[in-house]
């Protein structure tokens, strides 16, 4: 047997982070070192340094396609060190971002297209889907305004892109939640952050029976 391969997801501001945050210090007990917790773009020393580059805003010349393979670079890197050995072991992995990210931010918010970068990330991930992703939804609006409110310090450059660029990313991320209704399950991220972590570990523990008993 496998473990667990739970992915968080969602746009800019919906709240992934900080649901996290609460649902680590609530599994951890129980858990111990079955559980892994981590993020992408990073989760070890090489994809941490693509990150870096990545969201630097001063790096403006980028290309698209520089930035789609960048995530795709970071995230083999990631699945090698981090992800397989863990599932390896029979752990649970919470991860904050995986490929669907690219398919929303790289496919629709920048227009390389949804199958392009989706076909691009195939050869990074071999075919290494989660298990189960939890999909915070929430309007483009609701989630920017979070972050230019509580999250200053942190501004990236993909969260200066304009509104209509999140908003093709959060209709990207709808469509993937509609065409895999198995894998991806939707919770409304505009909650309070008490309910959004309720309705998330509701559904972790009804997948995950095994890692509970
Ligand atoms: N349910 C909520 N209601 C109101 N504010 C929230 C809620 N959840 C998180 N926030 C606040 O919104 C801001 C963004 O939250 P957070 O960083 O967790 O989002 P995120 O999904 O991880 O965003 P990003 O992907 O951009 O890093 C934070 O300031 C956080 O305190
Ligand atoms: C994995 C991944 C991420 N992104 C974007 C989404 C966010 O704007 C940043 C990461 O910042 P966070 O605070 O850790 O959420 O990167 C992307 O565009 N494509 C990806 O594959």
């Amino acid at each position: 047997m496998r473990g667990k391969f739970i992915s968080f997801e969602g746009p800019d501001g919906a709240g992934k982070t900080t649901a996290l945050n609460t649902i680590v210090a609530d599994l951890q007990p129980v858990l111990a070192d079955k559980l892994v917790v981590t993020r992408e773009p990073g989760g070890n020393r090489i994809s941490e340094a693509i990150r870096d580059i990545i969201l630097d805003r001063q790096n403006t010349e980028m290309d698209d396609r520089t930035e789609a393979l960048l995530y795709a670079a970071a995230r083999r890197q990631h699945i090698v060190e981090t992800i397989q050995p863990a599932l390896a072991q029979e752990k649970m992995v919470l991860c904050d971002r995986y490929v669907d990210s690219s398919v929303a931010y790289q496919g629709a918010g920048r227009k390389i297209g949804t199958q392009e970068v989706y076909q691009m990330n195939l050869f990074a991930t071999a075919g290494l889907l989660p298990d189960l992703t939890i999909y915070f939804d929430i309007p483009s609006e609701i989630g920017l305004q979070r972050i230019m409110t509580h999250r200053t310090d942190e501004i990236n450059r993909l969260d200066v892109e304009q509104l209509s660029f999140h908003k093709r990313v959060r209709s990207s991320y709808l469509e993937i939640a509609r065409k895999a209704p198995q894998r991806v399950k939707t919770i409304d991220a505009t909650k309070s952050r008490a309910q959004v972590v309720k309705d998330v570990e509701a559904i972790i523990v009804a997948q995950n029976g095994e890692f509970f008993k």
